[in-house]
């Protein structure tokens, strides 16, 4: 049997990012990949210089097309822009009745530039995050969720705590990564029950470009494998560290993470710790 994954995100034109970065991270882990563009970006390592979103419309019938005809066993969003664009997705998927949903909130680029419009961030909060199995949000995008700052909370656990609720009691998958100054990157999965930390050493680089989206999207490829979500979020940590360890020189920014680095690569640095 062939396992399906969804992305439905924006295109980053330079490959390291967005629909790209989530077809190769499904490919790579042995799961067949399909996509609804939302938004063309021309983007590279530098940054983002136009954004051209998809007409609704086009939208629904990438999604119709796929899932009427390939189906799939667990699907992503990414960028997904504006309000309208967010209330036609949430509306397919609960139509089609999805049931392994990953939505990665992404809001702002590593570079700065946005990709979802201020107003839609309700829209999101309120109509999508309650479809998902779980919400991945970086540390700004927490931060906007919930109109806290990081330095709010004692821990980054509490953060996550904090995060479930204002999600609507949807398990969040907080990243560490921002955090400022840390020998080590911490990820916190709070489901409601249990808090899952995940711990791997910061590796000193710039060329980050493209790890929500790969790590969300490897995430989904585990979750369609049928790998349950404490250590489909473990695997996909491990998929990550060594492509984020592993990335070559691409363009004069923030390079991307090299999504194949785990062929070569098993070794892994990745800690789970549950706490009770
Ligand atoms: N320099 C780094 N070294 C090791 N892991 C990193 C590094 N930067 C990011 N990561 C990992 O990449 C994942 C995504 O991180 P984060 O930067 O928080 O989110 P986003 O990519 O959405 O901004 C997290 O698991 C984080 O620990
Ligand atoms: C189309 C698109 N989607 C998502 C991101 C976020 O990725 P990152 O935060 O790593 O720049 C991006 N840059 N482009």
């Amino acid at each position: 049997m062939t396992i399906k994954a969804m992305t439905i995100a924006g295109s980053d034109s330079g490959g390291g990012a967005g629909i790209q970065a989530d077809l190769k991270t499904f490919q790579e882990l042995g799961v067949f990949g399909t996509s609804v563009i939302t938004a063309i970006t021309a983007q590279n390592t530098l940054g983002v210089t136009d954004v051209h979103p998809i007409p609704v419309l086009t939208i629904e019938e990438q999604f119709k097309a796929v899932i009427t005809d390939i189906g799939a066993d667990a699907v992503k969003t990414g960028m997904l822009y504006d309000k309208e664009r967010i209330e036609a997705i949430a509306d397919l998927v609960s139509r089609h009745q999805v049931t392994n949903l990953i939505v990665d909130p992404v809001m702002v680029t590593t570079t700065g530039s946005p990709l979802l419009k201020e107003d839609a961030q309700d829209t999101l909060i309120k109509k999508l995050f309650p479809l998902a199995i779980l919400v991945t949000p970086n540390i700004p995008e927490a931060e906007a969720i919930l109109s806290k700052k990081r330095e709010d909370f004692d821990k980054l656990e509490d953060m996550a705590k904090a995060l479930y609720h204002a999600c609507g009691g949807v398990p969040v998958l907080l990243k560490g990564g921002h955090e400022a100054r840390a020998e080590f990157m911490t990820d916190v999965l709070f489901t409601g029950q249990t808090s899952v930390l995940y711990t791997s050493p910061r590796i000193d680089t710039t060329h980050t470009h493209g790890t929500g989206c790969t790590y969300a999207a490897a995430i989904t490829a585990f979750i369609a494998q049928g790998v349950k979500l404490e250590s489909a979020i473990f695997k996909a940590k491990e998929f990550l560290h060594v492509a984020i360890e592993q990335a070559k020189p691409v363009g004069e920014g923030a390079g991307p993470v090299h999504h194949s680095a785990h062929r070569e690569s098993s070794i892994s640095d990745v800690n789970m710790e549950v706490l009770t």
